[in-house]
């Protein structure tokens, strides 16, 4: 009753959407997928911005379209972020903040400040748009979506158009979306960085279909997916900060299998941490190393494996405790450990990435 139901079928000349998701209600949904395989389309569809023929979608219960219902756009309690927030160069920020509020009432004047305060965007309010980096401006596009107080918030690509830089400036912003937001985001996006750090919930498309679609951990620990990450295979791991080295600038986190060591990056002590380890990062050995500049070492179990991508490498699913990690191993070094499933052996990992 507090999911979301949604299942579209549309046939364009050269392009067919054909899905049927049931997503969770709250938490940040990431729509992931290589460009033209639908993600844009499908959050339109959500939004009342296309219509399919014999669509249903329901909101935590309530129908916004079956085969005698249609609620048009404006009726949809949503907010939408598009790649590039188009706001009126004529008003100031605030004029553009306020021009989406129907009326100023007291709940919208509350989600007003508090979108304000949460992209902190305070100092910007008596700008004019021309005068906002391309960063700021996107957090203004944030922030005008959020001060209609909606239900629910889609999102196109909001970092899409920003360079490196202005990606990660404004990065932290959305992880305070997401750890402060009680409403579900819809979150589409072509990065596995993104995905990794932002989402709670996975939804993998290709051509019009959805390939996966389960829990971030899950979804990403899984082998069979078509859809592969290349470079960026690997799974997310939740942890908390659990001890830190002064000495050695590293930091201890535990996670539901063990503890690793990672560069400190200044998270304090029981900070909960999500942690990103790639499977190019992580080998196997038959037995526990001395003698290696590794520094986290664990012991597993294998769980399944699957070709990789290029012929000469395979893609291990070991278990630790009760997490799950991937290794890339060329096929030659799998064959020399003679790696099978049930076998227990140790897991080397050579680098983690902490996000907040
Ligand atoms: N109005 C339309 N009429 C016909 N075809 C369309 C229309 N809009 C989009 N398409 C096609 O539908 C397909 C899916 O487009 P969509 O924008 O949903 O993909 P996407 O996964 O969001 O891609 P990107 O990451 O590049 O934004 C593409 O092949 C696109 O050319």
């Amino acid at each position: 009753m507090d999911d979301i139901a949604a299942r579209f079928k549309l046939d364009w000349p050269g392009f067919r959407l054909d899905v049927d998701l049931t997503l969770p209600g709250r938490g940040v949904t990431a729509l992931f997928g290589h460009s033209g395989s639908g993600k844009t389309t499908l959050l339109r569809c959500i939004a009342g911005l296309e219509r399919s023929r014999q669509g249903f979608l329901s909101f935590k219960g309530e129908v916004w379209q079956d085969a005698q219902t249609w609620l048009p756009t404006y009726r949809r309690p949503l907010g939408y972020v598009f790649q590039e927030a188009s706001l009126f160069p004529h008003l100031t920020v605030l004029g553009n903040l306020r021009y989406g509020q129907k009326r100023i009432a007291a709940d919208q004047r509350r989600s007003l400040d508090q979108a304000v305060e949460l992209l902190g965007i305070g100092p910007l309010l008596e700008r004019k748009p021309d005068r906002l980096s391309g960063g700021e401006r996107q957090r203004v596009g944030i922030a005008r979506a959020l001060a209609v107080s909606p239900r629910v918030l889609l999102m196109d690509e909001p970092l899409a158009a920003l360079d490196l830089k202005r990606k990660q400036e404004i990065l932290p912003y959305l992880e305070r979306l997401h750890d402060t937001l009680d409403i579900p985001v819809l979150y589409v996006s072509h990065s596995p960085d993104e995905v990794a750090r932002l989402a709670d919930h996975l939804v993998a498309m290709e051509g019009g279909r959805v390939l996966a679609s389960g829990p971030l951990g899950e979804t990403l620990a899984r082998l069979d997916l078509p859809i592969r990450l290349g470079e960026d295979a690997g799974v997310v791991l939740d942890a908390t900060v659990a001890e830190r080295d002064e000495q050695w600038h590293l930091a201890r986190v535990d996670f539901p299998g063990g503890s690793l060591w990672s560069r400190d990056q200044g998270q304090p002590i029981g900070r909960h941490v999500r942690v990103r380890v790639l499977a190019r990062d992580v080998s196997l050995a038959a037995r526990h190393q001395e003698h290696t500049s590794i520094l986290n070492l664990l012991p597993g179990q294998v769980d399944a494996m699957a070709d990789d991508e290029h012929p000469g490498l395979t893609l291990v699913r070991v278990r630790v405790g009760d997490s799950v990690l991937l290794a890339r191993l060329t096929k030659r070094s799998a064959a020399a450990l003679c790696v099978t499933s049930g076998q227990s052996l140790w897991v080397q990992i050579k680098s983690v990435a902490l996000m907040e």
